[in-house]
């Protein structure tokens, strides 16, 4: 069982108003509240979560050297392999205990992109490993255009307001490995509180619990997806385009009890980002007297390079 707010895709999906509203309005206060639900009836089966996991174990165990082989520092670490420690949370200095990878957006023939998105890093030795990752790429956008809608309503929006943005967006699915504990960690952890920098993150099952999402009153509260279910949170670009209404909640990843450092954990979030060029401007429909405009505008490509800069990923 989870801790935090559950909430059906099936209800905005079906045709009965009423449910579709009540869909609306639960993950809309969930979002102003603790900022993650869990979705049940999400588009990703299975099966392809099962093979994803599969492939994935079987590329992090390939010698470091070959995963080293796939990393792509000119790109800043958006495709293809990031090594472990790399990454920081922004305003840490110790890494965090990770290695992942990136697979990026490989866009529709007549998608129309003012950017180009860099070409995928293709795994020589799985032969199916990108294909079956772009498969459950496509089928959490999706699932993540549905959710988008459902906030366009919440926050006053015409229902497809994101779509234009977030298809074809630069999204990247992340498959995270955290390699066993070693030796003493100190000060550094699996992942160091953050805030996720994109619109929404839709997050499959890990393997292990660790995630921890901390409460308005200061508490940290275990995140746990139940059986089949995503979890789904709000990022700091979409707080920023609804002034701080949707809520992105610092979340962590804890470093697991000392006789369990010989495991290792898998996650794989998938980070809904729009394109480059949408402004992040605060919304009209977010302002008002009580709450007036919080942030400056800025696009979401400036924002992302601001971050990444931040955490390590692009030196200066
Ligand atoms: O590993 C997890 O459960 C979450 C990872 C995470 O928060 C992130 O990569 O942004
Ligand atoms: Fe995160």
């Amino acid at each position: 069982m989870t801790n935090i707010p559950s909430v059906d895709l099936a209800d905005f999906l079906s045709d009965d108003p009423v449910r579709k509203k009540k869909f609306i309005t639960e993950i809309g206060n969930a979002y102003e509240e603790i900022g993650f639900v869990s979705l049940k009836n999400h588009f990703l089966d299975d099966e392809l979560t099962e093979k994803l996991y599969d492939e994935v174990e079987k590329f992090f165990k390939l010698p470091t050297d070959v995963k080293k082989g796939y990393e792509r520092e000119d790109l800043g670490g958006q495709r293809g392999y990031v090594s472990f420690g790399k990454e920081h949370a922004k305003g840490k200095k110790e890494g965090d205990l990770k290695e992942f990878w990136h697979f990026g957006q490989e866009p529709a023939a007549d998608a129309n992109l003012t950017e180009e998105y860099p070409d995928n890093v293709q795994v020589k030795e799985l032969p199916h490993f990108n294909e079956v990752g772009m498969q459950a790429y496509r089928m959490l956008e999706k699932t993540g255009i549905y959710v988008l809608r459902a906030l366009a309503l919440y926050i006053g929006k015409q229902e497809n307001y994101f779509d234009h943005w977030a298809s074809n967006g630069n999204s990247i699915l992340r498959p995270i490995h955290y390699p066993p504990i070693t030796e003493e960690p100190d000060n550094a952890v699996r992942a160091g509180a953050h805030g996720d920098i994109n619109l929404i993150t839709l997050l499959m099952g890990a393997s292990a619990p660790g995630l921890q999402v901390k409460h308005k009153d200061g508490r940290w509260i275990d995140a746990i997806a139940g059986e089949d279910e995503l979890v789904i949170n709000v990022g700091d670009m979409l707080e920023r385009h609804t002034n701080n209404k949707l809520r992105s909640t610092i979340h962590r990843v804890v470093n697991p009890p000392r006789e369990l450092w010989h495991t290792s954990r898998y996650s794989i979030p998938f980070f809904m980002h729009p394109r480059s060029e949408m402004p992040l401007d605060c919304l009209e429909e977010c302002i008002d007297d009580n709450n007036p405009k919080q942030y400056d505008d800025i696009t979401a490509g400036e924002f992302l390079h601001q971050r990444l800069v931040e955490i390590g990923l692009i030196k200066k």
